[in-house]
């Protein structure tokens, strides 16, 4: 009919709150790994923090129930290895061209509260949604597709994305 707007996009829209919800929060956790590469250069810190690391999947497994603790557990073990390939991606690139690198430290600390902020809301979103809805995996690569061309994503950015939802959809 000529009244209905033309779609854009061959996708479908994910409005439901289905997996694609889950992107958002995803995709912002890992923008982070910018601010924490920035810092981690300019203070000459390790990108692992095995310390860190366990301090998050240990509170993100005390939030959630009992029965989802694998499922908390392996998704918060893919955000975690996937903001590494983002700081080693960022890490690569200022080697191999000095004069790109960052100066200026960005606080770490102000930003990890972010980073366990976003880790709470994965987590509740996580232990609210069945990883065996079938709609799940085209629900998270349409909200990734729109997330990649909407926030401008950078490749090593949408590599690390995928990393990141590995375990949002079981088999
Ligand atoms: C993001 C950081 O880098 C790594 C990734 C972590 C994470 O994603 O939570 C935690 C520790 C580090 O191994 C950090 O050091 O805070």
């Amino acid at each position: 009919a000529p009244t209905t707007s033309i779609s854009t996009t061959s996708l479908p829209m994910t409005s439901a709150p289905g997996a694609g919800a889950l992107v958002a929060p995803v995709v912002d956790r890992l923008l982070l790994a910018d601010a924490v590469a920035r810092s981690k250069w300019v203070s000459h810190g390790a990108i692992d923090d095995p310390a860190r690391e366990r301090a998050v999947i240990d509170a993100a497994v005390a939030g959630a129930p009992p029965a989802t603790a694998d499922r908390v557990r392996a998704v918060v073990r893919d955000q975690i290895e996937a903001s590494k390939t983002v700081q080693r991606g960022l890490f690569a690139g200022w080697r191999a061209a000095p004069w790109t690198a960052p100066h200026a430290a960005t606080d770490l600390s102000s930003t990890r509260r972010r980073i366990s902020d976003l880790t709470t809301d994965i987590v509740a979103r996580v232990v609210g949604h069945d990883p065996r809805d079938p709609a799940c995996m085209a629900d998270v690569a349409s909200a990734t597709l729109r997330t990649v061309a909407e926030r401008g994503l950078t490749p090593l950015q949408i590599v690390a994305s995928v990393q990141a939802e590995r375990s949002l959809c079981a088999l």
